[in-house]
C-alpha cells in the first residue's frame, strides 16, 4: 500500500475491494524487488496499474506516452488498456531496468505494442511527432523535470487527452508546511503551474502517492 497518509486498514480495505493483478504483474513486483532491492519502491502499487489500465480503455487510447518506465509495471498495465490497433511509446534512462520490463513485455504479450526510446526523456520527447496527436500520457520520473515533461507533452497533446502525473502528494508532505525536501518543492511547484494552467482541468486523485489527472480542453 503505498498511500501512505491513509489509515493502514483502510488502505488494506481499499486493495482487498480493487481487482487484482495477475501472475505475470505479480511476478514482475517479486522480481523486481529481487534484482533491484530498495529502488522497488518506484515501481506503481497494485490498485494504480489496475486504474491506469482502467482510464487507458476509458479514454479509448491509441496512442499512449509513458515517461518513466523502469521495470515494466506501469507500461503493461497503459498497453492492456490500449484501443485495438493502439501503440505505447516509452521513455527511459535505463538499459539495465527497461531489459527487465522488456522481459516482461513479453511474457504479458504486450511486446508488440511498445516502442521503447531509451536517452533522457526532454530530448527524446523532442523527436516525438505532433500527429498523431498523444491521447494519454504517464509522467513518473525525475521529479524536476516534469515541468518540461509537462510542456512537451501538452504541445502533442489531443483535445481532450489526458497527462497523468504520478507522486503528486509525495506522501502528503506537499501540505506539510515543515517538510523541505528538494524532490515536495519541486513537486509543489509543479502542482501550482498544473493548477494555474488554463489550458486544462484537472483532479488530484489521493490514489497511492497522489496522481493528478489532467485533461486539455
Ligand atoms: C519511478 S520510476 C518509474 C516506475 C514505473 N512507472 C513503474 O511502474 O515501475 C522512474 C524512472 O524514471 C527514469 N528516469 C529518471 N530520469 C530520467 C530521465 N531524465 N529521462 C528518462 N527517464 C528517466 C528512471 O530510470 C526510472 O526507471
Amino acid at each position: 500500500m503505498k498511500a501512505t497518509y491513509l489509515d493502514p486498514a483502510v488502505g488494506q480495505y481499499l486493495l482487498a475491494h480493487t481487482t487484482l493483478p495477475d501472475e505475470i504483474l505479480d511476478a514482475l513486483a517479486v522480481e523486481t524487488r529481487e534484482l533491484t532491492g530498495d529502488d522497488a519502491r518506484m515501481q506503481i502499487s497494485p490498485d494504480q496499474g489496475s486504474f491506469l489500465t482502467m482510464i487507458t480503455r476509458l479514454c479509448g487510447a491509441r496512442n499512449a506516452v509513458e515517461v518513466g518506465t523502469f521495470t515494466g509495471y506501469s507500461s503493461i498495465c497503459l498497453a492492456r488498456g490500449l484501443a485495438p490497433g493502439g501503440g505505447l511509446t516509452c521513455f527511459d534512462v535505463s538499459e539495465e531496468w527497461t531489459a527487465i520490463a522488456r522481459r516482461y513485455w513479453e511474457k504479458a504479450q504486450v511486446a508488440d505494442l511498445i516502442d521503447l526510446r531509451i536517452g533522457p526523456a526532454a530530448e527524446r520527447l523532442l523527436e516525438l511527432p505532433q500527429h498523431p496527436a498523444v491521447d494519454l500520457a504517464f509522467i513518473d520520473a525525475d521529479k524536476a523535470a516534469y515541468p518540461v515533461y509537462y510542456e512537451l507533452l501538452m504541445e502533442r497533446l489531443a483535445p481532450g487527452g489526458l497527462i497523468l502525473a504520478d507522486n503528486t502528494l509525495r506522501g502528503g508532505r506537499v501540505a506539510d508546511p515543515a517538510s523541505d525536501e528538494e524532490t515536495v518543492r519541486h513537486m509543489r511547484a509543479f502542482n501550482d503551474m498544473v493548477t494555474a494552467d488554463e489550458r486544462t482541468t484537472s483532479v488530484m486523485l489521493p490514489i497511492a502517492d497522489g496522481l493528478t489527472m489532467i485533461r486539455k480542453h
